[in-house]
C-alpha cells in the first residue's frame, strides 16, 4: 500500500529522515517507535505530502503522493490539532468531514452514536468549540473524524498522548478492531511501549531518522524494546538513585 524509496529529509544540515526503501503492505498495523527527533513525524508529514523530502519519493497504491490526489480519498491522519478546525463544534466538525465523504447528516450521526463511550460524554452536545476542547479531547474529535471516513489507511501520530487511561483502552480496542475486522492499514506513533506493541503487528524503531529495526511483533517484542530503551535499569539522577520497575508497565 505504501512503499518508500530513497526518502530524506534534511532540515539545517541534518538529515532527519533517511530511509533507503520500506514498504507497508495493505492490512498491516504499523507502529512507529523512537525517541524524541527520531523523525517519526516527519516520516508521517512526507507519506501526507505535507512535506517534500530532499530527495526519494512516496508512493501509495503505486502513485507518487506528491502531486497526485487519489490517496486522499482512502487516508485518514490525525497528527495534531492543526488538522481541526478551530472555530467549529465537534458536531459541525464532524458534518463537514461527513459532507466530505458524501455522507448524509444521519449517517454521521449514527457514527457519532457508536462513538458515545469513546466521547466520554464531554464532546457532544457541551456548546464547545473545539479550540476550547482539552488537548486531549481534541485529540479524540481527531481520531473519530479519522474513523467517521471509512479509510482504507489510517495514520496517527502519538493518539494515546494525551488521552485518559479508559479512552487510551477504547482506543486500543478501536484499532484493533478496524485494522483486524475492517481490514484497515493502520501507521500509528506512540511513546507507550505496552500500547504500541499491543495494538501493531509490526513494529518499526527509528533513531535518528533511521530505521534500526523492523520488528513483527511477538511475547518479546516489548522486552525486546524496553531493552533498548533502557527501561528496567537503574538511572543515576545525581545522588539520587531511581529504579524503573519495569513490572510498572505491565
Ligand atoms: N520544520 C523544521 N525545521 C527544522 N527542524 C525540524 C523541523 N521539523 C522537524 N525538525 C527536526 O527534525 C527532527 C525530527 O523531528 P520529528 O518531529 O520528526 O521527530 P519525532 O520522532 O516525531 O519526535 P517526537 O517523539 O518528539 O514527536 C528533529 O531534530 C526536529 O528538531
Amino acid at each position: 500500500m505504501i512503499e518508500i524509496k530513497s526518502l530524506k529529509k534534511i532540515y539545517n544540515g541534518i538529515t532527519v529522515v533517511d530511509i533507503p526503501h520500506l514498504e507497508i503492505r495493505k492490512g498491516e498495523s504499523v507502529g512507529l517507535v523512537g525517541n524524541n527527533g527520531a523523525g517519526k513525524t516527519t516520516l508521517f508529514r512526507m507519506i501526507l505530502d505535507l512535506i517534500r523530502p530532499e530527495s526519494g519519493e512516496v508512493l501509495s497504491n503505486g502513485e507518487v503522493v506528491a502531486g497526485h490526489e487519489n490517496w486522499k480519498s482512502y487516508t485518514a491522519s490525525y497528527l495534531d490539532e492543526g488538522f481541526l478546525i478551530d472555530y467549529l463544534t465537534p458536531e459541525e466538525y464532524m458534518y463537514f468531514v461527513g459532507g466530505l465523504h458524501q455522507q448524509s447528516r444521519a449517517q454521521v450521526d449514527e457514527t457519532l452514536t457508536k462513538l458515545g463511550d469513546f466521547f466520554n460524554d464531554e464532546i457532544l452536545n457541551r456548546g464547545k468549540y473545539i479550540r476550547d476542547l482539552s488537548k486531549g479531547n481534541q485529540c479524540k474529535v481527531g481520531v473519530a473524524s479519522c474513523l467517521l471516513q471509512n479509510p482504507q489507511l489510517l495514520m496517527l501520530d502519538e493518539p494515546f498522548a494525551n488521552i485518559d487511561p479508559s479512552t487510551q483502552f477504547r482506543l486500543k480496542n478501536m484499532l484493533k478492531e478496524a485494522n483486524r475486522s475492517q481490514g484497515i492499514t493502520t501507521i500509528v506513533s506512540s511513546h507507550d511501549l505496552n500500547h504500541i506493541t499491543d495494538v501493531c503487528e509490526r513494529i518499526l524503531l527509528m533513531e535518528r531518522g533511521i530505521i534500526i529495526k523492523d520488528i513483527a511483533t511477538s511475547s518479546s517484542t516489548l522486552n525486546e524494546l524496553e531493552d533498548y530503551f533502557g527501561v528496567g535499569q537503574t538511572v543515576s539522577a545525581g545522588t539520587v538513585n531511581v529504579s524503573i520497575d519495569k513490572e510498572e508497565n505491565h
